[in-house]
């Protein structure tokens, strides 16, 4: 295991940010932790940074306890951080140098890293430039080389992608798999479902400072492979036909997300009929009706009760 995450507790005052946390992570694995806001994500990641002291517990990254061996751990990571850490004042390249100092790089290794990492992340062509005329996409970009010039066994990623463009989100995933296929452990955190399941291979999901649920995405689908996802497009929003809903035979959970009503029900329930009369029975017409397998999305949602996004 290339983390081990033992009993880790953070508390603010009297609230507990994290709660008793156990994890372990692969070598090798693409790793997302997932959870909505307020989750204990962060929190997490800084603690294993040496960001945020530790209350309880143990975090060992490479067999070694990270309190006690600070620098050691410090030079095998790379971190890209949820807000931009870059100086807006100095060129991509002078970005991308300072951190591979920081990181314990120099001479030729130092050089050759940097030309490796603005290439990798598709800057190198404008190394020359101050960062302060960067797109916000290629600020993130320009975040992720700096963490990796000193080629980090481990790449820890907190939300890379929030409030950037399609390209460059895509981009941005596409190079996560590259890093690892490079021969780096990462750790991805985010609240959005759609990026975990295209590129993590496990998942953690996070909830008011704990574990809810981990394993492969495969693992946490079986979970409840035994439910199936029913769509339902409504012409009139009302908010009891989700009550009512629940309430039929076989349905664990119904949210309602604009027009669309999203039922979790239990597989082979022959509830559908029942399903379309509530709805019918609200004043509303069926305008769709759609029955899928469930998503990590959904998995989250039965577990929890509530939605990523709410
Ligand atoms: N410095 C702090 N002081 C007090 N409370 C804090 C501090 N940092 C985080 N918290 C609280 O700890 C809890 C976990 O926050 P954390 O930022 O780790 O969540 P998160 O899952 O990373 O969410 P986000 O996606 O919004 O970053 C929240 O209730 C938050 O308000």
């Amino acid at each position: 295991m290339i983390v081990e995450v033992r009993n880790i507790v953070k508390r603010y005052g009297e609230s507990i940010a994290v709660d008793h946390v156990n994890l372990s992570i692969k070598e090798g694995a693409i790793f997302g932790l997932l959870g909505p806001n307020g989750a204990g994500k962060s929190t997490m990641i800084n603690m294993m940074i040496g960001l945020a002291r530790i209350d309880g517990g143990e975090i060992k990254i490479l067999g070694k306890d990270i309190k006690k061996h600070e620098m050691f751990v410090k030079s095998h990571i790379g971190i890209v951080p949820q807000d931009i850490a870059i100086f807006e004042d100095l060129t991509a390249e002078e970005n991308v140098t300072f951190f591979g100092k920081l990181y314990g790089l120099k001479g030729s290794s130092l050089k050759q890293g940097v030309e490796e990492a603005l290439a990798f992340v598709g800057l190198w062509d404008r190394r020359k430039q101050f960062s302060k005329n960067y797109s916000g996409g290629m600020k993130r970009r320009l975040n992720i080389a700096c963490a990796i010039a000193h080629k980090p066994k481990l790449i820890i990623m907190d939300e890379p992608t929030v409030g950037i463009d399609p390209q460059s989100r895509n981009l941005i995933l596409q190079s996560v798999k590259a890093l690892n296929q490079m021969g780096s452990t990462v750790i991805y955190t985010s609240h959005y479902m759609e990026e975990v399941e295209e590129i993590c291979t496990d998942v953690t999901i996070m909830d008011h400072g704990k574990i809810i649920a981990q394993g492969t995405k495969e693992e946490l689908k079986e979970l409840i492979s035994s439910e199936e996802k029913i769509t339902v497009e409504i012409s009139t929003i009302s908010h009891t036909v989700g009550e009512n809903i629940k309430k039929i035979d076989g349905v664990r959970e119904c949210t309602l997300r604009d027009q669309y009503l999203e039922v979790i029900s239990q597989k082979n329930s022959k509830n559908t009929g029942e399903i379309i009369d509530a709805v019918l029975e609200s004043g509303s017409k069926v305008q769709s009706f759609n029955v899928e397998s469930p998503t990590l999305e959904d998995v989250f949602l039965t577990l929890t009760g509530r939605s990523l996004r709410d």
